[in-house]
C-alpha cells in the first residue's frame, strides 16, 4: 500500500512470549511489523514462552525485565534495519501484558534521565532493578495476600465495587504485597513500580511514567469511578505505596516528548510525543473498534472475553477496567489462563504437532463430540480456580483418557469455549439476533477453531484483516491521542476495513450447546467442591 511519506506512528506491544511494533501512515495503513521473540531470539534469558517457572513452585510464574529491556535495543535496531525513518514518527503509544510489575531501584529515575545514546539501555539499566525477576499475569501465588486484602476491605464485593474486581492472584496489589511481605529488602530498595505497560513508557520518555487508568484498573489498587487510587488499600497492601506507583493518567495522555537517547540513537524527532501505555486487552478493544453488540474474543497465551460497557457493572467473575478510548466509560473482562499453550499441547499429543493434522481431527468429529466434554488446566485457572486435565463421558462420569484422538481434540476445543460461553452470560453478556462475536489473537486464523466458537456461542464470528489487534490498537491510540481535539476516534479510524465475516453456526448448534452448557456448570461446580 503507497506509503505518502507523511507523519507516521508506532505501536508496541510488550506481550508474554514477544515485544511487538507496528508502524501506520497517517490512514493507519500497516507499514512496517517487527517483533522480538523472547525465546528465540534472548535464549541467555532461558525463558519458556517468555516466562521463567520452576517445576517446585508451579504456581511463582516471573520474566526477567532485562529480558524486556534488552528486547526494545532489539527491536529498534530491526525496525531501522527494515527502513523505518525513525525521523517520521509523530507519535508513539503502547500496551504491556497486565498486571505485570517492575521494581526500579533507588537512583533508577536518574539513570533514565541520562541514559548515554552511545550505549545499549540493557548494558545502562542492568542494575535499576530492585529484583531481576517481574511478577507477570501467570502468577497464582498471592492467595494469601487476596484474602488479607478483601478482609481488610470489607469483602469481595466491596473490592469489586471499589477496584473493579475481587482480589485475583495475578493482581499487581496482591504481588506487590507479596513482596513487600516476603522480601522487604526488595520493597525498601525499590524507588518506583511501574506496570508492564508504563515501564515500556518509561524507558521511551527517559523518565518514570505513570500507570494509565486502564491497566491501572488490573491492580486491585485503583478506585474505578474517581480513577485514583484507594488509599485504604494502598495502606493494607504496603506503606509508602503511592509514592512509589506515582500519580495515574488518562490512558490516552501526551506524556512528553521522546527520550533524546533515542533521538541521537536511532534518528527519532525531538517532537515525537510518547501516548500512556495501556493493557494489552484494553489496547485490544481500541484495535478491534468494538461496537456495543459485539464482543471480542482474544485467542492468545491467555484467551480473554471483553466488551464495551457504558457505566461499570457489578461481577462476581471478571474484571471491570477503566476504558481505555473514553474516560467517562468501562470495559468488561473475563481472563482464561490455559490458552495458546494449552491448545499448543493437544495439537502436539494428537496431531503431532501440525495444525492442518488437528483441524482435521476436529473436523472429523460431529458438533456435541458423542456427547464427551473435557477441560484442560494445564495452570491453575483463575475462572474456574482448578488445575489439571478433567475429561467426562456423556454419562458425565470421569474418565482417564479419550479411545480417539479426534474425540480430544474436540473436548478441548468445545471446553475451553463453552467454559467462555457460561462465563460471559454470566457477568451479563446477552446473546442475541446481533450479536457479533470479533476474534482475535494467534488463533484467530484458524477457522476450524473458529467455527466451533461461532458454534458454541450461537452467533456470526468475524476476523480482522491482522491477528494483533493489541499493536494496531497502540498505533490508533497514539494518532487518537495527538488529533482528538479536532477529529473523534471514530473519524481517525473510519479509513480501517470493518470486521470480515468467517463463520456462522450451524442451525442445530443452540440445540447441541446449550444443555452442554448446564452440564459445564454442574461439572464445574462438582470439581470445585471436590477441591475445595
Ligand atoms: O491477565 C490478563 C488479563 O486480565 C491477560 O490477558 C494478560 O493481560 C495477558 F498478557
Amino acid at each position: 500500500m503507497g506509503d505518502t511519506l507523511g507523519p507516521i506512528y508506532m505501536g508496541l506491544d510488550l506481550s508474554t512470549q514477544q515485544l511487538k511494533a507496528v508502524v501506520v501512515d497517517e490512514k493507519l495503513n500497516i507499514l512496517q511489523e517487527e517483533n522480538v521473540q523472547f525465546d528465540n531470539d534472548l535464549p541467555e534469558f532461558r525463558t519458556y514462552g517468555g516466562v521463567i517457572q520452576k517445576k517446585e513452585l508451579p504456581n511463582v510464574v516471573q520474566a526477567p525485565c532485562l529480558m524486556w529491556v534488552k528486547a526494545l535495543d532489539m527491536l529498534l535496531d530491526k525496525l531501522r534495519v527494515c527502513g523505518v525513518d525513525f525521523a517520521r514518527v509523530k507519535g508513539i503509544s503502547g500496551c504491556g501484558q497486565q498486571h505485570g510489575t517492575v521494581y526500579w531501584s533507588h537512583g533508577s529515575g536518574e539513570n533514565l534521565r541520562n541514559l548515554s545514546p552511545d550505549k545499549f539501555l540493557h548494558q545502562q539499566l542492568a542494575n535499576s532493578f530492585a529484583t531481576s525477576m517481574s511478577p507477570i499475569w501467570m502468577d497464582s501465588s498471592t492467595h494469601e495476600e487476596c484474602k488479607i486484602i478483601e478482609d481488610a476491605i470489607g469483602g469481595a464485593e466491596q473490592l469489586a465495587e471499589i477496584t473493579g474486581s475481587k482480589a485475583y492472584e495475578r493482581f499487581s496489589g496482591p504481588q506487590i504485597s507479596k513482596i513487600y511481605r516476603t522480601r522487604p529488602d526488595v520493597y525498601k530498595n525499590t524507588e518506583r513500580i511501574s506496570l508492564v505497560s508504563s515501564f515500556v513508557a518509561s524507558l521511551l520518555i527517559g523518565d518514570y511514567a505513570p500507570i494509565d487508568w486502564s491497566d491501572g484498573s488490573g491492580m486491585n489498587l485503583l478506585d474505578i469511578k474517581t480513577k485514583n487510587w484507594y488509599e485504604n488499600i494502598l495502606d493494607i497492601c504496603a506503606p509508602n505505596l503511592r509514592e512509589k506507583l506515582g500519580e495515574t493518567v488518562s490512558s490516552y495522555k501526551n506524556l512528553a516528548p521522546i527520550s533524546n537517547y533515542y533521538v541521537e540513537r536511532f534518528g527519532f524527532n525531538e517532537d515525537c510525543k510518547i501516548i500512556a501505555f495501556t493493557g494489552d486487552n484494553p489496547a485490544s478493544l481500541i484495535g478491534m473498534r468494538l461496537k456495543k453488540n459485539d464482543l471480542a474474543c482474544s485467542l492468545g497465551t491467555s484467551d480473554t472475553l471483553f466488551l464495551w460497557l457504558d457505566k461499570p457493572k457489578r461481577l462476581t467473575e471478571g474484571h471491570v477496567f477503566c476504558n481505555p478510548i473514553d474516560n467517562d466509560a468501562y470495559m468488561a473482562l473475563l481472563c482464561f489462563k490455559n490458552g495458546s499453550l494449552t491448545r499448543e499441547r493437544i495439537r502436539d499429543s494428537a496431531a503431532g504437532g501440525s495444525w492442518q493434522l488437528f483441524n482435521e481431527l476436529l473436523d472429523s468429529t460431529p458438533r456435541g463430540n458423542f456427547g464427551n466434554m473435557a477441560l484442560y488446566f494445564d495452570a491453575k485457572e483463575i475462572i474456574p480456580s482448578l488445575i489439571g486435565d478433567h475429561r467426562f463421558n456423556k454419562a458425565d462420569e470421569k474418565i482417564s483418557r479419550y479411545s480417539s484422538k479426534e474425540v480430544e481434540v474436540r473436548s478441548l476445543v468445545e471446553g475451553q469455549f463453552i467454559a467462555k460461553r457460561a462465563h460471559a452470560e454470566d457477568f451479563g453478556f446477552v446473546i442475541g439476533p446481533n450479536s457479533r462475536i470479533i476474534a482475535t489473537g494467534g488463533a484467530s486464523t484458524n477457522k476450524t477453531v473458529l467455527q466451533v466458537l461461532s458454534d458454541v456461542f450461537n452467533s456470526p464470528v468475524y476476523t480482522l484483516e491482522v491477528t494483533n489487534s493489541a499493536v494496531l490498537g497502540a498505533a490508533y491510540q497514539a494518532k487518537h491521542a495527538l488529533h482528538r481535539n479536532e477529529l473523534t476516534f471514530e473519524q481517525i479510524t473510519n479509513s480501517i476495513p470493518e470486521p470480515t465475516l468467517l463463520c456462522t453456526p450451524y442451525n442445530d448448534a443452540d440445540s447441541i450447546y446449550k444443555p452442554m452448557l448446564e452440564r459445564y456448570r454442574k461439572i464445574i461446580a462438582r470439581l470445585l467442591e471436590e477441591n475445595s
